[in-house]
């Protein structure tokens, strides 16, 4: 029985991660969960799962679940961010999986590799904020990393067929999202309501809207860099409109390993609790007869600049990375208020980006300082944009 400890229990991955564990009940069980703000779903949830501490996000949030829930649960609540670090860190589970959304997703990941659990890691931004941080502690405690990103749980996959020293670089597959057929000049007067509507994948409002702006295959290449220790430039992205080709690893003999499958995230989730083993899923099966039509082209860097602004700052290095996603943070959530436009997203970016620097990535307490100044300015400057 391996005991998981969930953050982000009522998010898009932490309801699937659910899925699994109720599929295989003696295989898996909760042993902790954490969860933000919403209380219903999660009361729901610990009468369900039952775990052994719940954390949410909050002080007034902890107070309602304690009046939802029997008289039992009500020592286990905890909440805040040392809430989400001792569930992360819990002794009685085996494994942690990091699905909380964004930068709140560092700490507690970070709480979990120190306290020696294996992490199923879909939290990307925790490698974008602190990846060298992050390896050097999962290194330094043996502890797995494993992927439960789509494209890297694939890249991860693809690499077991050969030596590490044999990739010539990896391939990671990006569906274009929504707009991938509209010109710059179309994209000023998207919507929300279209920005949200992805054509594969049913997942949370912040990595859908990255998923528009092509964000968030550049917080993946970045991802990529980290967990699978390559040089920016061995990494490509290439449009697949279809996402049945997940990622790809291109070996130095020329050939090419791809992991395929149907765009169901209960499989990357399955593969980071199961792993070396799988587990059989009984979902639909991949039809390759009904995909006749599989295309793949470059990404166009001048509609979607968020690409190419990722690109940068992992070049740059130092604390930029931490720089684009939290000023990304800031400006997705002012999109989805209707505070800017589209375009706006990367434009606030770009503009953080050159405004905020100071900081090494070797130090946690820069990464946060220039996560959190990069937020002000982003906050700022969107302030003055012309839609509020
Ligand atoms: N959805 C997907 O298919 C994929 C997601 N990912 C990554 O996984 C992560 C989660 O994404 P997704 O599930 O879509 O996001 P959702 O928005 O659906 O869920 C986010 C989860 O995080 C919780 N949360 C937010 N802030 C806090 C906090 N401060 N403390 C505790 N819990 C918090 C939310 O709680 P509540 O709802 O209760 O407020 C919710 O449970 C992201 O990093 C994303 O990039 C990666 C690949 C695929
Ligand atoms: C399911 C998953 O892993 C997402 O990150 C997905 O890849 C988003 O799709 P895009 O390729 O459109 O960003
Ligand atoms: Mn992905």
């Amino acid at each position: 029985m391996k005991r998981i400890a969930l953050l982000g229990s009522t998010g898009s991955i932490g309801v699937n991660v659910l899925e699994v564990v109720r599929q295989f009940p003696d295989k898996y069980r909760i042993a902790s969960m954490a969860a933000g703000r919403n209380i219903a779903r999660l009361k729901e949830q610990v009468l369900e799962f039952q775990p052994e501490i719940v954390s949410v996000m909050d002080e007034n949030g902890a107070r309602q679940l304690r009046e939802s829930l029997p008289a039992q649960f009500h020592d286990k609540i905890v909440h805040g961010t040392g809430g989400n670090q001792e569930v992360a860190s819990f002794s009685g589970c085996d494994v942690t999986v990091s699905a909380i959304v964004g930068a709140a997703g560092l700490l507690p990941t970070l709480a979990a590799i120190r306290a020696g659990k294996p992490v199923g890691l879909a939290n990307k931004e925790t490698l974008v904020m602190a990846g060298k941080i992050v390896m050097a502690e999962a290194r330094r405690n043996g502890v797995a990393l494993l992927p439960v990103d789509s494209e890297h749980s694939a890249i991860f996959q693809a690499l077991e067929a050969g030596h590490r020293e044999d990739v010539a670089k990896i391939i990671l597959t990006a569906s274009g999202g929504p707009f991938r057929k509209k010109r710059k000049e179309e994209l000023k007067a998207v919507t929300r309501e279209q920005a949200l509507n992805h054509p594969n994948w049913a997942m949370g409002p912040k990595i859908t809207i990255d998923s528009a702006t092509l964000m968030n295959k550049g917080l993946e290449v970045i991802e990529a860099r980290w967990l699978f220790d390559m040089t920016v430039d061995d990494i490509e992205v290439v449009v697949h409109p279809q996402s049945v080709v997940h990622s790809l690893v291109e070996y130095q003999d020329g050939s090419v390993m791809a992991q395929l499958g149907i765009p169901d995230m209960r499989i990357p989730i399955a593969y980071a609790l199961s792993y070396p083993k799988r587990l059989p899923l009984q979902l639909s099966p991949l039809k390759l007869s009904q995909c006749s039509n599989l295309e793949f082209y470059a990404p166009d860097y001048e509609c979607f600049p968020a690409l190419g602004l990722a690109f940068s700052a992992i070049r740059s290095g130092g604390v930029a990375p931490a720089v684009l996603n939290g000023a990304n943070e800031v400006a997705v959530a002012a999109f989805l208020a209707g505070r800017i436009r589209f375009l706006e997203i990367a434009e606030t970016v770009a503009d953080t980006l050159e405004r905020v620097h100071e900081g090494s990535e070797d130090s946690l307490e820069d990464i946060l300082a220039a996560d959190a100044r990069a937020r002000k300015v982003a906050e700022e400057r969107i302030a003055t944009l012309s839609c509020n």
